[in-house]
């Protein structure tokens, strides 16, 4: 068969496909992206819309430049900027500006850094030098070689995925297409398309019957009917989404009637394919050509700051993530009546979340990890560890409900109860209040007879202590629901804290022997700082400590203490009746042994009477300061002078100041993670918007809802964020992407994208911006109520 010559090749590279021989060389267009990593050997498939013939060229690698390519390249090469003729033109034809035979149409997002999440993405293209030179220089040569129709011209074949990134066989398709298809194979090959649906093809088209089938961007059929004759209610002009993609030859070039009108046919009529259709693109604005100064015109914005409206003109009639208009606020509604269900107590799968690999350090800003943009893993996993244990159930237990409290969960970590602190063994439990679902920690002193009703009542007085370093205390009673007489005390719940004694005394080696390290002084100071504070609170309240032992003061973050088990002495040796001012200094005492005891690792301390032995050790490891407060703490005050804690305060204010400082930086920290999660959360929220939109059945009768009008935009819009494939149709799958997307989307971005029909027929250029309103209407029509 006779091939037809195509006036920009060389026939030598011309193949019919159902032979299929290897491919000559030709030297052509290579896009090249600029990272490194997509250097490689990279073919380009150009397909003909012309019914008879295919073709298939192989682009060398050594077409690239010795600076990209050092070990392979020997070529010159002369680089495309695709920025300066993209915006003019996406037609896809020859650019004259750059007098160059084809002109690789890469839309632009690919060639903005703001799309660099992905590193894969080529920014420009390029052409060997050779090429360039030969198609100008040999003219006749080339047409007497070539001998294809004049109005034969480059198309991209496929837009909807990035050009390819494999390192050894990334291909991209070029196609050429007639410049007027005759009228009788479009309106066929539309109508066929039309009827299909736009059912998923997600093979390169090979097929040349598929060609015959096919039609084009190209193609005058699929001119909208309002961007003929543009009207004020045209929700997208081709002026305002900058949409010279959709814009047919003859209309770019100044006519206004393109071919399909000009012979009218009673089998097609553009204007009637929904799809295709403007005026159900955007409800309500019919001023795009601003740059979304019309979003007050659309049902509501629920992503718009008002800083921002205002300086838009807009108004925001509703907006669903406002405060005010949330129904409820308390995530802890979410949990109010949790059902004690059984189950196989299997642990999270904490390492699913963690990243594996080598870490890249040397990564430019733009090549993230999916990891950067979530929150730590270690603030993850401690966080997930934490609800896991709040939320934790013992199957078949054995403990009883103490009304209101049920699901008990023991939380003591050994059998051995001794009796040394308050006199009575104690034992704690997890629990969930029925009356507010919340978790509280359960004290129960076993075997407890309460002889004096004055003495519970004294845990009120604890309520009115709020300070961050007091576990708070929410009650007390006694019960029989044990089998005895208990004394139970209600603190709030703290999940996953360890005692003192758990954190600095039980560390061993892999033999088992104890490890006696030095605490660092930092610390030592972080804690004196944050008893010292919270000492002050129960001094100010008119209260004492009374039990600071390792054992009862709790680790509930890294470096944070609290003081526990507050109010139980008060009831339990209420009868003792000591004065106040007396408990009050003896707190100095037992705060003075706490440190002492961890300073010098030896719990001893807390019961011994001569501490001066233990002091002198702490000058090996400690400075004179550390040793001189703690000296103050364990020294009585001469009778008739107290100590106060404001006195501490003062000797210890530098320290104060660096506590302080090292919370505000803590503080900071969380914040910027809690930003982070925020966007999150607006991420989430769109995909909830964009699944209960895309696909849907049916919404109020209309069968095709979700594929007509704005919504086949938004459909069109998740295969471009989550369906993208490469040109051998293998999925790509980036979250920098995805997630680049969506935000793009949620910020409503003015960023153009190229949207491709399945079929690979249609495409829409559109500004995320506009993909945000659509959603938005689309979304405001779920929520408005049934018309029948
Ligand atoms: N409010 C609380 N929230 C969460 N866990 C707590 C709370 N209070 C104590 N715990 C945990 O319960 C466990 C037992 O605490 P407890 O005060 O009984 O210490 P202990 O070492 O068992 O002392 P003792 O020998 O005197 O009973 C510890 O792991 C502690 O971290």
């Amino acid at each position: 068969m006779p091939l037809p010559q195509p006036r920009n090749f060389d026939n030598s590279i011309l193949q019919p496909l159902d032979t299929m021989p290897a491919p000559a060389f030709c030297p052509g267009f290579c896009p090249v992206p600029q990272n490194p990593l997509s250097r490689g050997l990279f073919s380009e498939e150009v397909q003909f819309l012309d019914p008879q013939v295919q073709l298939r060229t192989q682009i060398h690698q050594e077409t690239a430049p010795p600076a990209l390519f050092p070990r392979t390249s020997s070529l010159p090469v002369a680089i495309l900027q695709y920025e300066k003729v993209y915006p003019q033109q996406y037609q896809p034809e020859m650019s004259n500006e750059t007098s160059l035979p084809f002109q690789h149409q890469i839309p632009q997002h690919f060639l903005l850094d703001t799309h660099a999440a992905d590193p894969n993405l080529p920014r420009e293209a390029m052409l060997t030098m050779a090429a360039i030179s030969w198609h100008q220089e040999h003219p006749e040569e080339r047409n007497k070689r070539t001998g294809l129709p004049p109005n034969i011209r480059p198309s991209l074949l496929k837009t909807r995925f990035p050009p390819p990134m494999d390192l050894k066989t990334g291909t991209t398709s070029l196609r050429l297409v007639p410049e007027d298809i005759p009228d009788q194979l479009a309106r066929g090959s539309l109508q066929q398309s039309h009827n299909k649906g736009m059912i998923r093809e997600n093979r390169p088209q090979t097929n040349i019957n598929r060609l015959k089938k096919s039609l084009n961007v190209d193609s005058p059929s699929f001119t909208p009917s309002t961007l003929a004759v543009p009207s004020k209610t045209s929700s997208i002009s081709s002026q305002a989404a900058n949409a010279a993609p959709f814009t047919p030859r003859s209309l770019a070039s100044g006519a206004t009637t393109p071919a399909p009108q000009s012979e009218p046919q009673p089998t097609f009529n553009p204007a009637q394919i929904r799809e295709f259709t403007p005026q159900n693109y955007e409800l309500s604005d019919t001023a795009l050509a601003t740059d979304g100064a019309s979003d007050g015109q659309s049902a509501y914005d629920p992503f718009s700051m008002t800083g921002v409206n205002q300086a838009l003109g807009t108004a925001t009639p509703y907006n669903p993530y406002d405060e005010s208009n949330n129904i409820s606020s308390n995530g802890a509604g979410y949990f109010q009546t949790p059902t004690p269900f059984i189950t196989t107590n299997q642990p999270l799968q904490y390492h699913l979340y963690a990243p594996i690999g080598p870490h890249r350090e040397d990564i430019l800003a733009y090549q993230r990890h999916a990891h950067d943009f979530f929150m730590p893993e270690t603030l993850r996993e401690e966080l997930q560890k934490k609800a896991e244990a709040t939320f934790q159930v013992m199957p078949n237990s054995q403990l009883p409900t103490v009304d209101p409290y049920h699901s008990l969960v023991a939380l003591d970590t050994s059998h051995r109860k001794s009796a040394a602190v308050f006199g009575y063994p104690s034992w704690i439990y997890k629990a969930t209040s029925i009356k507010n679902g919340h978790m509280y920690c359960l004290r129960r002193l076993e075997g407890y007879r309460l002889t004096n009703e004055r003495a519970i009542r004294s845990v009120k007085d604890w309520r009115r202590v709020n300070c961050g370093g007091v576990v708070s205390v929410v009650d007390a009673f006694t019960t029989r629901a044990f089998g005895d007489s208990s004394l139970v005390f209600v603190t709030n719940y703290h999940p996953l804290s360890k005692t003192l004694v758990e954190h600095h005394f039980t560390s061993t080696n892999r033999f088992g022997n104890r490890i006696s390290q030095a605490v660092p002084e930092p610390v030592l100071w972080s804690y004196i700082v944050q008893i010292s504070s919270a000492i002050k609170s129960v001094h100010a309240a008119n209260l004492a400590v009374r039990c600071i032992d390792p054992s009862k003061v709790i680790l509930t973050e890294k470096g944070r203490i609290r003081l526990n088990a507050c109010s139980v002495l008060d009831v339990v040796q209420f009868d003792a009746q000591r004065p106040l001012a007396e408990l009050q200094q003896e707190d100095f005492i037992h705060f003075g042994k706490l440190i002492l005891s961890i300073a010098t690792n030896n719990l001893s301390v807390m019961a011994s009477h001569n501490l001066m032995g233990f002091v002198d050790q702490l000058s090996r490891t400690y400075t004179g300061e550390l040793r001189d407060t703690i000296i103050w703490l364990l020294t009585p005050a001469q009778a008739p002078a107290t100590k106060s804690v404001v006195e501490l305060l003062i000797g210890i204010s530098n320290h104060i100041v660096d506590a302080f400082d090292s919370s505000l930086h803590a503080n900071d920290t969380l914040y910027s993670e809690l930003a982070r999660e925020v966007e999150n959360g607006r991420i989430v929220r769109l995909l909830m918007k964009l699944g209960s939109i895309n696909e849907r059945p049916d919404y109020d009768g209309e069968l095709n809802w979700s594929e007509n009008g704005e919504r086949y935009v938004l459909k069109l819009f998740r295969d471009y964020v989550f369906h993208q494939v490469n040109a051998e149709g293998r999925p790509v799958v980036d979250m920098g992407h995805i997630l680049a997307c969506l935000n793009k989307l949620d910020a409503g971005s003015q960023e153009k994208i190229t949207l491709t029909s399945r079929d690979e027929q249609t495409v829409f250029v559109v500004s995320y911006n506009e993909v945000k309103k659509q959603v938005n209407s689309a979304w405001a029509d779920l929520q408005k109520p049934s018309r029948r």
